[in-house]
Order: C-alpha cells, then structure tokens, then sequence
C-alpha cells in the first residue's frame, strides 16, 4: 500500500491470509471460511467479525446487499444453511440442534451500551433464519451519515448455538458461532456527524478501541486482558480467548481519499493476525463423564445430608444436656432430613434414551438457621 507520506511511511506491506478484490463473489468468500463454520459442529466454538470503516461492506458480507438476492446472500445465512445440510446429511448417526440469538450492542444515554433482551429462538429451516435476520436487520439502529446512507450504528451479533448428539455413544457436543457485524470505525470530523450521532460516534470507536486493547493484551500474552472494559469485548469472551477458532474480516475502501483510514484498519488486523489463540478445543461431554458428573453430585448430596443429620443430632444432644446453650437449630432432625429430597427421574422428555438415568434433584429450604458448633 502506497500513502502520500515521505520516507519510511510512504509504502507499507501487510501480510494476511488472503486478500478478496472487489469483484470477489460472496460465495467465494463463503468457501474459505466454511471449514470453520463447519467445526461448530463437531462441537467448536466459532467467533466470525468483520471489522473496518463505515461503508466498506462489512454487512454487505456479513447479511448481503439491501435487496437480497440469492447470490447476493452474505456468510450469515450461507454458515446457517451449511449447517442445515450437514444436519441432515447425518441425520442417522447425529441428532443437532440449532438455536439462533440475536444480539445488538449499542450506544444507550444510561449506560454507555446496552445488549437488548435476546432470546434463543429454536430454527429449523433456512426460511426460519431468513425472517430471524430480517427481523433482527429491522431493528437495528441504522442511520444515514456522510459516509454510508444505511451506515450501521452499533455492533450487531448472530450467534447460533448447536447442540448435537452422538445416537451411539450418546456423546453430547456443544458448539456456538458468533458473527459479528461490527459498527464502522470512522474519524468523526470525515462522517460529519454532530450532538448524539457525535457522542454515538465516540462511543463505537471506544468499543473497538477495546477490542483492540484486549486483541493487543492477547498477543503480549499478557496475564491480565481487559475484557471487562467493554459489553462487545464481554459477549465473546470465551471466542477470544484460548479455545475457539476465530476469523476477523477486514474490509478496506477502495477510494484513495480512504487510505488514512485503510492503513489505520491493515494496522489492527495485522495486530489481530498475531495473536496466537493456541489449540481450539472442542465441548464435549461423553456419556461416561455425564454419568460420573451425575455420581458426583448425588455423593455431594449424600454428604450434605450427613452433615445436617450429625448437626441435628448435636443440636438435639446439646439442648437436652443443657451443656451448650449457643447451639440451636430451628428444625427438628426429621424435618430437615424431610426437607432433602433426592430422586432419580425417569426419561423427562419423549425422546427415547435421551435423559435416561438423568439425576434431577430437588432441595427445599434446606437450611439451619443460626446454627452454632461447638
Ligand atoms: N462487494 C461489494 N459489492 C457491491 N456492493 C458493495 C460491496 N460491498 C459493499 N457494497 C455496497 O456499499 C455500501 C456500503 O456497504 P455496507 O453497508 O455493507 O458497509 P458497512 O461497512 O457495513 O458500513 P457501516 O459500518 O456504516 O454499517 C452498500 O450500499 C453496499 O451494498
């Protein structure tokens, strides 16, 4: 890249995994990221961004054009509806399932930013996608400035979650996707924005500038990285740390009175593209280990219940000695042991096998008021 700087500035090289020229086509950009869509299947978790100023097409790759077309359509609905195929390509040895949450991150007079409420709404189909994102695109905060006549003003977050399981084995995966629509960074005095646009603004660029801080904090190894400092940095915590496969698209516009702009976003994602992740790992909880889980927590229940049995009987011991007047309880030892009540449930649900031999414990007010031991 060539800037109108002197010297030293004037020509940078970066250096990505790979570059899309203008007339890339959405399903070519879908193709290379479709192995990591994939893994969220085999119970990966998922982080998809696409980063850059206002107007460089960040929602056109993400969603796709205003007016969508089949070809037109952006990775979100093309990830969904690969993972509608592979579903029921195994739908003999796998039973998934697929949950869609909306999210948007934006600037609110309280507090900063808010999340409005997002419910995990159950999807099976593509069509059920299409009116999920459409609905989501809708609301979305949306405003018209210098740079981008539909310019989106806050983060807007699809996550899917998958939960699959192995019919033999009965092994349970646990996979989730973001994909994340970022706002436009933008300088503000080139967006021409002023009052509440101007503070919105500032704010989004005070978002990403967090998100860089805790991209830069990851690749310096760092102990501390400071997710904490942004509600965008906190929702994908867990995508940005060790554990999940992440992807970061970073859009540049091609006018030339962009390239302040351009080197500024090729000098984060050069940042973002040092930080080593270490190996991805999957959530997998076998039928084995949800057995040992269930054993555990039955012991820990026996425990408890042995604790409060010998309480109860020290208490009652106490009081009738009258040798230690601080210890009470304001339960007699069968009225706690009645309050635990242990049970081993029968399948909930009318899949066959699925919560076979499924611990559900109830504990009722099983409590010892202001207990003394001696
Ligand atoms: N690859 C592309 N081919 C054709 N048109 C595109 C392409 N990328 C973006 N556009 C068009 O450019 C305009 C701006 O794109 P888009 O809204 O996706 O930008 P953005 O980065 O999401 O902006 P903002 O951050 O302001 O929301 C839109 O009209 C979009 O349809």
């Amino acid at each position: 890249m060539t800037s109108s700087k002197q010297g030293k500035d004037a020509r940078k090289s970066f250096t990505f995994n790979r570059v899309f020229g203008p007339l890339a086509t959405q399903a070519e950009v879908f193709v290379d990221m479709q192995p990591l869509v994939r893994s969220v299947l085999d119970g990966y978790n998922v982080c998809i961004f696409a980063y850059g100023q206002t107007g460089s097409g960040k929602t056109f790759t993400m969603s796709g054009p205003k007016i969508l077309t089949e070809e037109g359509l952006g990775v979100n609905y093309r990830a969904l509806n690969d993972l509608f195929d592979i579903q029921a390509q195994r739908r003999d040895t796998f039973c998934y399932e697929i949950s869609v949450q909306m999210m948007e991150i934006r600037n609110s007079s309280q507090n900063g930013i808010a999340v409005p409420d997002a419910n995990r709404v159950p999807v099976a189909s593509t069509s059920d996608v299409v009116d999920l994102m459409n609905l989501g695109q809708k609301n979305r905060a949306v405003c018209s400035t210098a740079m981008n006549d539909r310019s989106s003003r806050s983060h807007s977050c699809v996550t899917v979650h998958v939960q699959g399981r192995d019919l033999t084995s009965g092994t349970v995966l646990r996979g989730c996707m973001h994909l994340v629509d970022l706002a436009g960074s933008e300088r503000v005095d080139k967006s021409e924005v002023v009052g509440d646009r101007l503070k919105e603004a500032q704010h989004i660029n005070k978002s990403l500038a967090a998100l860089g801080d805790v991209i830069a904090s990851l690749a310096q190894k760092n102990a501390h990285v400071p997710y904490r400092n942004s509600k965008l940095t906190q929702l994908l915590q867990d995508s940005l740390g060790g554990q999940a496969k992440t992807l970061m698209f970073v859009h540049i516009a091609p006018e030339p009175d962009a390239i302040g702009e351009s080197i500024s976003t090729l000098k984060f994602a050069d940042r973002v593209a040092s930080v080593e992740l270490g190996a991805a790992k999957t959530n997998k909880e076998g039928g084995e280990v949800k057995e040992l889980k269930e054993q555990v927590a039955l012991k820990q229940l026996l425990l408890m219940f042995l604790l409060l049995q010998i309480a109860c009987l020290k208490a009652a011991l106490a009081s009738k000695d009258g040798e230690n007047e601080s210890i009470r309880s304001t339960h007699s030892s069968p009225d706690i042991l009645r309050d635990i009540r242990i049970s081993h449930a029968p399948p909930a649900s009318g899949h066959p096998g699925e919560e076979a031999g499924c611990l559900e414990v109830f504990i009722f007010q099983a409590e010892i008021h202001s207990t003394t031991f001696s």
